[in-house]
């Protein structure tokens, strides 16, 4: 069975209301194959103006969802806002929360089952740093971030794995399209062991670390790479060749 590729744009702390905009204006006259899943997620406070600016079939997610309903807390947002505002996904367990915020593996797994019960997909990101990669840790680390979130959900058909090695973020080192593959097949493999073949099979992993219009159609040509995951190039032009990686 064929997974539909997906594409997601994480924005960050960028952009102005104009440069999104300019943005949303891009992807709403680009062609790109209607098989592709897009996904673009921009600051919270832009959420609502993406959403009204966007055509549809593009959807939007939020950087970041709390796992409560509602109440005092303050700079946090709700599934339910999301939801009030059509915003149908969000980002859960950037490398950068889990770094900068502290974010643990059990804080994200709750606010994952919290995300999805709610009705929002979620795309789930994991990744090692480079030290955990050259102690021969990578696939123990990604795998027991998986870990921490399949004792609290069973249901994965809402969830988009992003891979995200934290030492190719935003630094032009990208992975080589075999060490990508080589833990997006350790994903699904353990996917499969842990949740079942149907679960691995469905499950989109896709990548994330300097993705850009020059490395994305090597990267997507390999067998578990099931999309994108991008930063930096998804607030260019550029990020509209990523779309079409698949197809080209
Ligand atoms: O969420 C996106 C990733 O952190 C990748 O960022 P980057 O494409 O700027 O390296």
């Amino acid at each position: 069975m064929a997974r539909q590729f997906f594409v997601g744009g994480n924005f960050k702390m960028n952009g102005t209301i104009q440069s999104i905009k300019e943005i949303v204006q891009r992807l709403n006259d680009a062609k790109f194959d209607p098989n592709t899943e897009v996904v673009i997620s921009p600051p919270s406070l832009y959420l609502l103006i993406t959403r009204e600016h966007l055509r549809s079939g593009i959807e939007v997610a939020a950087q970041n969802v709390f796992d409560k309903p509602n109440g005092a807390f303050t700079g946090e947002i709700s599934v339910d806002q999301l939801k009030d505002s059509n915003i149908t996904w969000t980002i859960l367990g950037h490398s950068e929360r889990r770094v900068i915020l502290q974010e643990t593996d059990q804080f994200i797994a709750s606010k994952t089952k919290f995300a999805l019960d709610g009705g929002i997909g979620v795309i789930l990101c994991v990744g090692e740093t480079l030290e955990q990669r050259e102690a021969g840790k990578t696939n123990e680390v990604v795998l027991s971030q998986l870990k921490a979130v399949a004792d609290q959900v069973k249901d994965w058909s809402k969830i988009v794995v992003a891979y995200e090695p934290v030492w190719a973020i935003g630094t032009g080192k990208v992975a080589t399209t075999e060490q990508a593959q080589a833990v997006h097949a350790a994903i699904r493999e353990w996917l499969s062991k842990e949740l079942g073949g149907e679960t691995a099979e469905k499950t989109r992993i896709i990548y994330g670390g300097s993705v850009s219009e020059k490395n994305c159609k090597e990267l997507a040509k390999e067998k578990d790479i099931d999309g994108f995951l991008v930063g930096g190039a998804s607030l260019k032009p550029a990020f509209v060749d990523i779309l079409n990686a698949k197809q080209a």
